[in-house]
């Protein structure tokens, strides 16, 4: 991996930079070059990993993850009338960590042989474990995600979530619960994992705005723990 990989930190959000991993394992996820580590202050303990695969595999997985994952636009309901969602979605998982999100109840996909590498290798860059991954594809600018936290009980009280984007940047909006304006915006970049801890969703909600002038996809995959469902 070229050196000129491991230096591309961003410029948009400018705060304390450690190389290395923050020194919360000892293994790196990309041999010869650890992603650039950084916290992100006045956000409720945000962390970035950048670049968390060499580039060459970080393309390679966005091509691979949109031609064959099974995706599917599932529909839901808002005051009593059924939309499909802005959006396209693939949901994987061990078979016993079921989750209703956004009111739709989701029984995961087996792991392909791809997701589950990826798995390992974002639990290796930020030392939390994973059982299940959200995958969505945002066609272009007019593909989006309302606001929202993601406490569902199923994550039981504690949730860390972890989120690797790839292809085109688009916006990540925060805001705190019960607040209708936009706290600040976070722009998620090709090869960026973010880590979101507990205090994230217990307080604040999140968002991924259209913006019509995005023309190109983009893949966000958010990894979670899910209870057991002989736990529930
Ligand atoms: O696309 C993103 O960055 C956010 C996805 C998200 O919030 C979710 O899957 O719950
Ligand atoms: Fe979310």
């Amino acid at each position: 991996m070229l050196a000129a990989e491991c230096d591309s930190l961003s410029t948009t959000v400018a705060p304390l930079i450690v190389h290395g991993d923050g020194g919360k394992n000892t293994m790196s996820s990309t041999p010869g070059c650890k992603p650039a580590f950084q916290t992100l202050p006045g956000t409720p303990g945000l962390a970035l990993w950048e670049p968390l695969l060499p580039a060459i595999d970080a393309d390679a997985l966005l091509a691979e993850l949109t031609a064959t994952l099974p995706w599917q636009q599932p529909r839901i309901t808002l005051y009593g009338r059924s939309h499909p969602v802005p959006r396209l979605q693939s949901w994987h998982g061990d078979a016993d960590a079921g989750y209703r999100y956004s009111g739709l109840a989701m029984t995961p996909q087996p792991w392909t042989p791809a997701l589950a590498r990826l798995r390992d290798q974002v639990a290796a860059a930020c030392g939390h474990r994973f059982n299940s991954v959200l995958a969505n594809l945002y066609r272009d600018g007019r593909d989006s995600m309302g606001w929202h936290a993601d406490d569902e009980p199923e994550l039981g009280p504690q949730p860390w979530i972890a989120s690797l984007s790839l292809g085109a940047t688009r916006d990540f909006a925060l805001r705190r619960k019960g607040a209708r304006r936009t706290a600040l915006t976070l722009p998620l970049r090709h090869n960026q994992l973010l880590l979101m801890p507990p205090a994230m969703q217990q307080h604040w909600q999140h968002a991924l705005p259209r913006r019509l002038r995005v023309e190109q996809p983009r893949l966000n995959l958010t990894f979670r723990l899910i209870n057991r469902k002989t736990d529930r």
